[in-house]
Formats: C-alpha cells, structure tokens, sequence
C-alpha cells in the first residue's frame, strides 16, 4: 500500500534519513522503531510531506505522493500524527477536530464556521474513542492523554486508508495506554491500515504484524516481531537493553 525506495534527508552534513527503503502492507499495524536519532520522525514527515525529502521516492497506492502537498496526501488517504498535539488555542475540543481536519488549504478560509455534518462527524469519534465527555472542554485545559485522543479523533476526520501514528504511547499512563491500543486494535480490525513509531517496544510487540528498524537513517531490519526481536544488527543497535526487557 505504501512503498518508500531510497528516501534521503540531509540537514547540511546530517543524513537524517539516508537510503531508506520500506514497505506497509495494506490492512497490517507495522511499526517503524529505532534508537533515539535513527531518522523515524524524518522519515514521517517525509513521507507526509511536512518535510521536503531531498531524494527517493514514497508511492501510495500506486501514486507518487513525495512531491504533491501535504493536504493533497491527506485528501489520496493518508493521515499523520505529531509527536507534540497542535492543539489549537481557545478551541474546544470539538472545534479543533474539526479545525485541525480541514485540508483544502486556502479554500478552509472561505468555509462556514463548523458544518452539522462535521459536527455530527467528529461527535461520532469522540463517541467511538469515548471522549464525548470532553467535546465541549476548552482544548488548552487536556491531559496530556486527552490531546493525544483528540489529535487521534482529528486525524480520523478525514477518512484515511492509512495513518501514521508517532509515538502514541509517550507521556501517557499506563491505563491510557492500554485504552490507545485498544484503539489502534479496533480501526486496524476496521481495514485501516496503520504505521507507528513507537518507544515503548512491550506496546510494539503486542500490536505490531511487522517491524521496519531503522538506524543511522536506514533500514537494518524488516520483519516479524519475534524475528526482529533475535536479529543481531537490531540487538547491536539497541545495545541489547530495551528489547530484551520487552522479550
Ligand atoms: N531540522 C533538523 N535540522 C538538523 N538536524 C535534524 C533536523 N531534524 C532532525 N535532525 C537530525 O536528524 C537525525 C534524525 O532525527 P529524527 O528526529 O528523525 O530521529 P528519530 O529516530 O525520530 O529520533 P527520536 O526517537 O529521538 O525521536 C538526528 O541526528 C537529528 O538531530
């Protein structure tokens, strides 16, 4: 479903992504994983166009995505994540799913306030994440856990085949986390294909079909969780730590 072949990019001297090829397959949770620095966030942002790559390719569904706007990616179904919430300020929660939703670029501007479709919409996401509770809260006064189900809820607006999800599970509690899961297990049951960089390598292991490993802006390892779990190159690149304790 997505193919990315021989991504690079370079900030001056750094190769933040360098040769970076990679493949999700429709219908599977993979997760992208590496060590602090391995180039995963770049590789997202390049993917999603919030970053210009400086070569390579991304392809979805058969469509060269890598040089069209971000918008327009959004609008061929696929749908990000950002580590830190865009939570909009002086919005509730409902107006920023929807606001945080609109990706017809310039064209937003001459949009009515909210539509009853958009309301009815985003008010069925909440539902589904079981948020309704906080529609109407300002969204500046969330957890932490909150934005990161209201960000989820916005990127949901626009009826992606495909999200990319980066670091779902940082900063929230234990119980949220389990919540999240449950989460990305249900719309993945849904047919909605899912690609997640992730630190927390005990929530990879559980809901990962494959595991593309990353390190010093490449590609180490691609493969199964149990599979990826024995290969020496990742155990090197960890140093061991991390994926023994999640073993
Ligand atoms: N805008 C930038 N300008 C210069 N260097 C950058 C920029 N963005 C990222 N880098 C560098 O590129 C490399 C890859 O960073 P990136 O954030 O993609 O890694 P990561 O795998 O997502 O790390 P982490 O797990 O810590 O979030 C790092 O060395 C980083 O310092």
């Amino acid at each position: 479903m997505l193919e990315v072949k021989g991504l690079c990019k370079h900030f001056g001297g750094i190769r933040a992504v360098d040769d970076c090829s990679f493949s999700v397959e429709r219908g599977s949770i993979t997760a992208l994983i590496g060590p602090n620095g391995a180039g995963k966030t770049t590789a997202f942002n390049c993917i999603s166009r919030t970053t210009r790559p400086t070569s390579g390719e991304v392809w979805l569904d058969g469509e060269r995505i890598d040089q069209l706007r971000p918008h327009r990616i959004t609008r061929l179904g696929l749908s990000r994540t950002f580590q830190i919430s865009r939570n909009l300020a002086d919005m509730t929660v409902l107006e920023n799913v929807i606001a945080q939703s609109r990706v017809d670029g310039w064209r937003d501007l001459f949009k009515p306030a909210m539509s009853t479709f958009e309301i009815d919409k985003a008010m069925g996401l909440l539902d589904f994440l079981g948020i309704t509770r906080i529609a109407h809260e300002d969204g500046s006064n969330l957890s932490y856990g909150q934005k990161k189900l209201m960000d989820l809820a916005a990127l949901l607006m626009s009826d992606p085949k495909i999200i990319l999800l980066d670091e779902p599970a940082g900063g929230v509690n234990p119980s949220l986390l389990e919540e999240i899961v449950g989460h990305i297990r249900r719309l993945n049951d849904q047919g909605l294909t899912v690609l997640i960089v992730e630190h927390n390598m005990d929530l990879i292991m559980r809901l990962s079909h494959r595991i593309v490993v990353m390190a010093q802006g490449t590609v180490i390892a691609d493969g199964r969780p149990d599979e990826v779990r024995e290969n020496p190159a990742v155990l090197d690149a960890y140093l061991g730590g991390v994926l023994e304790e999640a073993a």
